[in-house]
């Protein structure tokens, strides 16, 4: 199994190129079910995530090309992949597929709008908290789907074939289920109207994607969403977002080590909220025509208090790494967690780093130390690996973060991109 090692304390200094985000990608991605033309995405990453999505989307019946060719690997950050779903082969999703990976849940919505019936596995919990899928089941009934679950999966069924546009109001916000009633009520018969709906930027990729495939919708990015259902889809080509997680995640680390880098294509508006909270700690935040220059010099990192919230608040998928920062602030910041239930299992793998931290219900209080010193790591997750690579960067000797598959699902050439910046850092295979 693959290891990160890091030898800490250099500043960094340089350019890093931020790549196309994650949480973008997976939903466009998952839209190619909805038409039988091809749907051409710009500024793929290069994940672990968009692999396995590429092999369930296969499943269904979805070929794929990467710049024209059917390859996996292509030099290069940017990868522009065209997707076509000429016939649905197959309407159900299995668990063996869906449990590798939540997103994978989310092609229930097109299925069901595209072939009226859709058989997908329940993805079940994760290590950040238990993510039940109520809301989809619910949405989904709101526009006539029958549904019911049996052996562990939902089975999903459209009377007549079609769904039907009608009102329905998130109980609490969802990105995922957001995503999904987006792309079922293109198709369905009729207006939707969905409120409290998530406002999140990848949100209105996918709204901004459907569009130009000739979807009616209006409104993504605020919390009404209205579409104007159509009886059919058609391709397009579309850009996958720059992603603000990646973006967040280094401006946090040259925070952490100190120095100036250019975090190449950012765009500041993706992650505003999140920024000035940057600034905050002692960091300047410079946006620039090739996106954001982070700078930290002298002065130490100032402790600030967060709590995650859905956008335009701070996102909870920043909040570990925002903890590997504050373990080093010059005094207590409290770090509230109001999104997942147990997204705090990098305090124990900071505190092996030298990190004071004490937990109070949902919110973990940080007392900064003036060094840390470095150890032998590992994390359940994706953000949770970050953060340790983060505070690994800061500290004394050699840090080693085991479990790299995890960095892996969100991070693309992690290790190349801050070595590139004077970070000693590498992998080691095996
Ligand atoms: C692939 C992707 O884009 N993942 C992101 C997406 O996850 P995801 O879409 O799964 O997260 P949601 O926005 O749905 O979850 C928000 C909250 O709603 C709850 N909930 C959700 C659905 C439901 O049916 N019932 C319910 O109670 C969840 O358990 C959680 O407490 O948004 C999260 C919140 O910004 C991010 O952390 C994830 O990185
Ligand atoms: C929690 C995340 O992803 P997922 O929803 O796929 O688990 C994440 O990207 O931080």
């Amino acid at each position: 199994m693959d290891r990160i090692r890091i030898v800490g304390g250099n500043e960094l200094t340089g350019r890093i190129p931020i790549s196309g985000a994650k949480n973008a990608a997976l939903p466009l991605m998952i839209a190619s079910l909805l038409t039988d033309d091809t749907l051409t995405l710009e500024n793929v990453p290069h994940l672990a995530d968009v692999e396995q999505l590429i092999r369930i989307l296969g499943n269904h019946g979805v070929d794929y090309s990467v710049n024209g060719r059917r390859e996996k690997q292509q030099e290069g950050y940017a990868r522009t992949i065209n997707f076509t779903a000429r016939s649905i082969v197959d309407t159900t999703a299995p668990y063996e597929l869906v449990s590798k990976m939540r997103a994978s849940f989310w092609v229930i919505g097109p299925l069901l709008a595209r072939m009226g019936v859709a058989r997908v596995s329940l993805p079940g919990g994760c290590a950040i908290g238990t993510r039940p899928v109520d809301l989809f089941i619910e949405g989904l009934q709101v526009l006539g789907a029958e549904i019911d679950i049996d052996s562990g999966y939902i089975n999903a069924k459209a009377p007549n074939g079609r769904l039907v546009g009608n009102r329905y109001v998130f109980p609490k916000v969802s990105v995922g289920a957001t995503h999904v009633m987006m792309m079922a009520a293109s198709l369905a018969k009729g207006e939707t109207v969905l409120e409290n709906a998530a406002r999140e930027p990848e949100i209105v990729n996918l709204a901004d994607c459907l569009n130009a495939m000739g979807a009616k919708i209006s409104g993504a990015g605020t919390s009404t969403i209205t579409i104007d259902g159509v009886d059919s889809l058609s391709g397009a080509r579309h850009a996958v977002i720059p992603d603000r997680i990646e973006t967040g995640t280094y401006a946090m680390a040259v925070a952490m080590t100190g120095g100036d880098v250019t975090l190449e294509n950012a765009r500041p508006d993706l992650l505003q909220g999140a920024l000035d909270i940057i600034a905050q700690t002692g960091a300047e935040i410079i946006p620039v025509n090739s996106g954001i220059r982070v700078k930290r010099n002298g002065a130490g990192i100032s402790p600030v208090d967060v709590t995650t919230e859905p956008f335009p608040g701070f996102p909870t998928d920043l909040q570990a790494q925002f903890m590997g920062l504050m373990t080093m602030a010059k005094g207590k910041s409290r770090i509230t967690e109001t999104i997942f239930e147990n997204r705090f299992m990098h305090v124990q793998e900071l505190a092996r780093l030298g990190a004071h931290i004490t937990l109070a219900g949902q919110t973990a209080i940080v007392d900064g130390v003036t060094k840390l010193k470095g150890a032998p790591v590992m994390a359940t997750d994706l953000r949770a690996s970050v953060s340790l690579v983060i505070a690994g960067l800061a500290a004394e000797g050699e840090t080693t973060v085991n479990r790299v598959y995890h960095l892996d699902r969100g991070f693309e050439r992690l290790e190349e991109k801050l070595s590139g910046c004077g970070a000693t850092i590498e992998r080691i295979s095996g």
